[in-house]
């Protein structure tokens, strides 16, 4: 199943600088673990705002939560996931 999830981060200016750069550099190592495993095939930046939209490919809706709630910045993002079916037009 296809999840299309946009992600608003919100990092509080009271998180010290250096727990928010590993909190950072853990996100993006578990991210490109995800999009190296198929897991997280697009990841898109909104522009000008900390937010990205991105598609995952997960089993159930459990595996996509599980995926997001693991994810290092999860306690400071707003998160909205809209399952995808697929479109009658589409020739892929
Ligand atoms: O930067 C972001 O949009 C938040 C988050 C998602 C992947 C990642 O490396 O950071």
């Amino acid at each position: 199943m296809l999840f299309l999830v946009h992600m608003i981060v919100n990092i509080p200016a009271s998180l010290p600088a250096d727990e928010a750069a590993r909190v950072k550099a853990e996100e993006k190592e578990y991210s490109q673990k995800l999009q190296r495993e198929g897991k997280w095939p697009h990841i898109w930046r909104v522009v000008g705002e900390y937010a990205n939209y991105s598609v995952f490919e997960a089993r159930d809706n459990d595996e996509l939560h599980t995926m997001l709630s693991n994810l290092p910045l999860f306690p400071y993002m707003q998160i909205k996931v809209t399952p995808l079916a697929r479109h009658p037009s589409s020739i892929h």
